[in-house]
């Protein structure tokens, strides 16, 4: 394995802004096309097109499709009692941390007579799409089922890639994950497929509202697509391949560093981990110990082609690595330095920040408490880690009295008349005209 380190002092603006490019396949013209061929064929085709998928991509001779109550109750019974144990306790920390999030309705009353309300009602149905081509993620069933069921939209439906055929259609924590959430409407199915049958509905598959859930790149390019068709779904965020970012300094252990670095290069060969430092001991100690812990790794292949789209940066200070930081935009950051909280306030595009030594991605991912969909590709500049609020859609409300339209109908009626809009500047006017008479009437002294 080759690392090089960069310093990022020698580079110039082009030759810093390439050195932070995401790795390229993301949104290539074939990709966009491949997911296109396959949303068009799940719609003209419905379930055979999600079949013959399956086989193609999943290497799956014939697939139920929904997933029976029998076998998710014989599934979670063949559980030990040491991981429901774990999956419970993970469950308890992201239903608290969420339901901490509940959205308050709110009722003002902008000036007399005028009430303005801003009131959320839960998303009706949902379709969360849990990764498992790789892995299977019970972890990102709590993600998703936790706020679907605070927030209680009326259906949801999980989507899962099933797995090996050796291995029964689908992981037993995935199964018990959803139970506790409430969830047991649940298919064997993954990729860009899964997304089209969720956006436009099959025989089997009844559509949603709005699709939930992270993925590798044909199921971020699916929901893109999907979400720019009125007819098809909304989408969360683009939640593609993980990614992480990790500025330490000297005061930094080499041996927590190279393993934060790891758990995100584990997930898949488009993976990408970055650390900025500006202590070159540092980024030297933390090869030596990548070279050591993946080929201690099962996953050490994968984790392998990650670490090629990877970057060490050496930079002159702290506050410099907080600017590239800044400019990549990562999904996770940690920051282990002598100066956590100063560089707290630096930072401002990452979407979820792990503080200190003893504050591992991996907690967040699991059993913390928040939200593990996020952003990548750089969309944590323009959008936020996954929470309750998703799970609702807003509408406001609003009512005049007939004293609030005396007071604010006449610069109603001003600003109506400014824009050239005058049918605007009737429906106020002809009810300013109403009440006018009727003041005059009970006042005995019609015109
Ligand atoms: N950003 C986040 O919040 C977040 C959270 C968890 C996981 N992730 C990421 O999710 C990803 C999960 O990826 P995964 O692959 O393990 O599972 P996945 O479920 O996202 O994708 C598997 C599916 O991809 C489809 N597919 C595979 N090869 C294909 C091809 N050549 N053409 C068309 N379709 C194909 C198959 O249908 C398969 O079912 C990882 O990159 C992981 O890093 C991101
Ligand atoms: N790191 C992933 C989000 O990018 C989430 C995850 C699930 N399991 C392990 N990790
Ligand atoms: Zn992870």
């Amino acid at each position: 394995m080759q690392f090089q380190i960069s310093n990022w002092q020698q580079l110039d603006k082009t030759a810093q802004q390439a050195l932070l490019e995401r790795p390229l396949q993301q949104e290539s013209d074939s990709l966009k096309q491949t997911v296109k061929d396959i949303i068009r064929a799940v719609r003209t085709e419905g379930d055979a097109a999600l079949q013959r998928f399956s086989r193609e991509f999943d290497k799956l001779q014939s697939n139920p499709l929904r997933l029976a109550d029998q076998l998710q109750q014989s599934l979670i019974a063949g559980l030990s009692d040491e991981l429901k144990t774990a999956i419970q306790i993970a469950y308890r920390n992201i239903h608290s941390f969420h339901a901490a999030q509940l959205p308050q309705n709110i009722r003002i009353e902008t000036q007399p007579g005028v009430v303005c309300e801003l009131n959320y009602s839960a998303l009706d149905q949902v379709g969360l799409y849990v990764p498992g081509g790789s892995a299977p993620l019970p972890s990102t069933v709590l993600m998703l089922g936790v706020p679907a069921q605070l927030a209680g939209c009326r259906r949801v439906v999980l989507v899962t890639p099933p797995g090996q055929p050796s291995a029964g259609d689908i992981a037993a924590e995935i199964v018990y994950a959803a139970s506790l959430c409430g969830i047991t409407e649940i298919y064997t199915l993954g990729g860009a497929q899964a997304v089209a049958a969720l956006a436009y509905g099959t025989e089997t598959i009844g559509k949603v509202d709005k699709i939930f859930g992270p993925g590798n790149r044909f199921v971020t390019e699916a929901k893109q697509q999907v979400s720019q068709d009125a007819r098809g779904a909304a989408i969360d965020m683009p939640a593609g391949p993980s990614e992480v970012l990790v500025i330490a300094d000297d005061n930094a252990n080499p041996v927590f560093v190279a393993a934060d670095l790891l758990s995100q290069a584990e997930h898949g060969p488009d993976s990408q981990v970055v650390l900025v430092s500006p202590s070159e001991a540092l980024l030297v100690n933390t090869i030596s110990e990548l070279k050591r812990q993946t080929t201690l790794l099962p996953r050490a292949e994968i984790a392998q082609k990650a670490l090629a789209n990877s970057r060490l940066i050496l930079t002159p200070d702290l506050a410099t690595a907080a600017q590239v930081s800044n400019q990549y935009a990562p999904e996770h950051l940690i920051i282990q330095t002598s100066d956590d909280q100063g560089l707290l306030n630096k930072l401002t595009n990452a979407a979820s920040i792990f503080v200190g030594p003893y504050t591992p991605e991996s907690a967040g991912d699991y059993a913390s408490g928040t939200n593990h969909v996020l952003p990548t590709y750089g969309y944590s500049r323009n959008h936020s880690s996954l929470s309750l609020a998703d799970f609702y859609r807003r509408y406001t409300v609003q009512t005049l009295t007939a004293a609030g339209m005396r007071d604010l109908g006449p610069t109603i009626v001003k600003l109506a008349k400014a824009e050239g809009l005058d049918a605007h500047a009737n429906a106020v006017s002809f009810r300013l005209a109403e009440l006018e008479l009727a003041a005059q009437i009970s006042e005995g002294n019609p015109s």
